[in-house]
């Protein structure tokens, strides 16, 4: 790295905070209108364990459609290959929740992190798994070294109650039989699913494994093969952010995932994971000052993939 890493996330915390926020918070989930607009929060573990953070790093926040790498990596270990019968792997261009695609390829979603994608990962885990919420929190509580985390009824029944949009995709994609089970069990286990909470420092700890070519750093655990792990990374480089995956690629350089909550982890294959929180979103769904805060750090560091 160019310069000591913590002097590059100090300035680039310092910068983003100082300019104006022109995000809106995301009020389709309700109680996601409820959080604080202010915060703003960063950390970067590196896969030698190092680790800093700034701000509100150590506030929890609605991981939402970050919590899709996870799934994903779940459901990829679980099907291997086959999975990409039922999932396409190319960029959307559209918002993450757009039905638009789905007529046009006959219910198979673009990718698996737009919302339609990530229902089908879960009717993939519900019909391979005993029990998928359950499995799937301990999966995530091992990768994460959280033995305590669980689901958010409040922010889960939230989504719920207004998921309207998420009830059609299902049925959409059941209509062309790429969905097996009961679409209300289905959109159960999503809702669970992005109703996690993890402060910065928990998200970049748990995301290193993918900057580890698949194996934990706490104890050198493989999660998943190198081979999977490229091709997840592959993945979030391309459709991490939706219809702004090629911005975010131009400006910051790395894979990394969003989620409606104002997260975003993204992550230096063999160096290291970082995440941001700042809860104002912009007009694609993305931070708006986690994205710059991001493009601050690659900048300066002088280190991206690219
Ligand atoms: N981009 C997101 O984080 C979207 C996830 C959210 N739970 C939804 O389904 O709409």
């Amino acid at each position: 790295m160019k310069s000591n890493y913590k002097h590059i996330i100090k300035n680039a915390y310092k910068l983003t905070k100082s300019q104006k926020d022109n995000g809106q918070l995301a009020t389709y989930i309700p109680e996601l209108a409820n959080v604080d607009p202010s915060m703003l929060g960063v950390h970067m573990t590196k896969v030698d364990g190092t680790n800093f953070g700034m701000g509100n790093h150590l506030d929890k926040f609605s991981i939402q459609s970050i919590a899709k790498v996870l799934s994903l990596t779940l459901a990829y270990k679980i099907l291997g290959e086959k999975i990409w019968k039922r999932i396409d792997v190319e960029p959307s261009g559209t918002k993450f929740d757009s039905l638009l695609l789905l007529e046009i390829n006959n219910g198979i979603p673009r990718n698996p992190f737009v919302n339609s994608g990530a229902i089908v990962i879960c009717d993939i885990l519900i019909t391979h798994l005993k029990n998928a919420s359950k499995e799937f929190l301990s999966f995530v509580r091992d990768i994460s070294d959280l033995p305590d985390l669980t689901y958010s009824d409040k922010i889960a029944d939230s989504e719920k109650a207004t998921g309207y949009r998420n009830v059609a995709l299902c049925n959409f994609i059941k209509s062309f039989g790429n969905i097996d089970n009961e679409p209300s069990e289905v959109l159960d286990f999503y809702f669970d699913m992005c109703s996690l909470e993890m402060n910065c420092e928990q998200v970049s700890r748990t995301f290193t494994f993918l900057a580890n070519g698949g194996n934990k750093i706490s104890d050198n655990k493989k999660i998943i093969s190198n081979a999977k792990s490229k091709r997840i990374n592959a993945l979030m480089l391309t459709c991490g952010f939706y219809d702004e995956s090629g911005e975010f690629a131009f400006k910051v350089g790395l894979p990394g995932k969003s989620g409606v909550g104002g997260g975003i982890v993204a992550l230096y294959p063999n160096n290291y994971a970082i995440a941001v929180w700042s809860p104002k979103l912009n007009p694609n769904g993305n931070s708006y000052r986690g994205m710059k805060l991001l493009e601050e750090v690659t900048t300066h560091s002088e280190l991206s993939i690219f």
